[in-house]
């Protein structure tokens, strides 16, 4: 049946922009069920879930956790800094085999070797949405992986002159993975909506999960 994803066939690879890769269906159910059983553990004190005060006093309306190294507004510790003060819980070597597996279908370029070593996990719920921002607190310009679980969202990809378009609007769906480095290594990106109750019912999620994986 052309054109339709009823989960049975995956869609293609796409390039939504210069050196930016959407993996539809990039992991199968069993591996989307153990990566959020990962993430519900990670998000248990100490340094579990917090919300991110902004420096000029909002809040996103994410909760997130980190693995590796604490991400915080803008910067990177290696305690949670913001929220209870204790050592960021490690970043496991699984994940990054994860990760280099979605860079070598991503690009075909051959075998990865990025050392990846630090993860964001950020829990999406209600009206949860992150607006558009780059990924720059990182040193490395290694390509950053993207995994998403649970509520597809609308992931809006730009340029990296500006938070304005042009941009592309791609649907993440649970298990998607998306890859960008090169060209768009430093674009804007964000998520302005996620669409409720549409996680497959084999997550027993309620919102969205994304873990973003990179190289410091
Ligand atoms: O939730 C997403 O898909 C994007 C997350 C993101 O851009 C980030 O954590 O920097
Ligand atoms: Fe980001």
């Amino acid at each position: 049946m052309e054109g339709v994803d009823d989960g049975l066939f995956r869609l293609p690879a796409a390039e939504v922009a210069p050196g930016a890769m959407h993996l539809p269906g990039h992991l199968d159910g069993p591996a989307q069920r153990e990566l959020l059983d990962a993430c519900r553990a990670w998000s248990r004190p100490p340094a579990g879930l917090r919300t991110v005060r902004m420096p000029r006093g909002g809040r996103m309306s994410v909760r997130q956790v980190c693995l590796g190294l604490h991400w915080y507004p803008y910067g990177y510790a290696r305690t949670a800094v913001d929220g209870d003060g204790a050592p960021v819980k490690p970043f496991p070597a699984w994940l990054g085999r994860w990760a280099r597996r979605a860079v070598e279908e991503a690009y075909g370029k051959g075998p990865c070797t990025v050392p990846y070593d630090i993860a964001l996990v950020n829990f999406y719920e209600g009206r949860a949405r992150m607006g558009m921002h780059r990924d720059s607190d990182e040193r490395s310009r290694a390509p950053v992986v993207s995994f998403s679980l649970g509520d597809t969202c609308v992931f809006r990809f730009g340029t990296p002159s500006g938070r304005g378009r042009p941009w592309t609007d791609v649907e993440l769906r649970s298990g998607d993975a998306f890859v960008f480095a090169g060209p768009s290594r430093l674009a804007y990106h964000g998520v302005p909506r996620v669409r409720p109750g549409t996680a497959p019912p084999g997550t027993g999620l309620r919102g969205r999960v994304n873990v973003t994986v990179r190289a410091r």
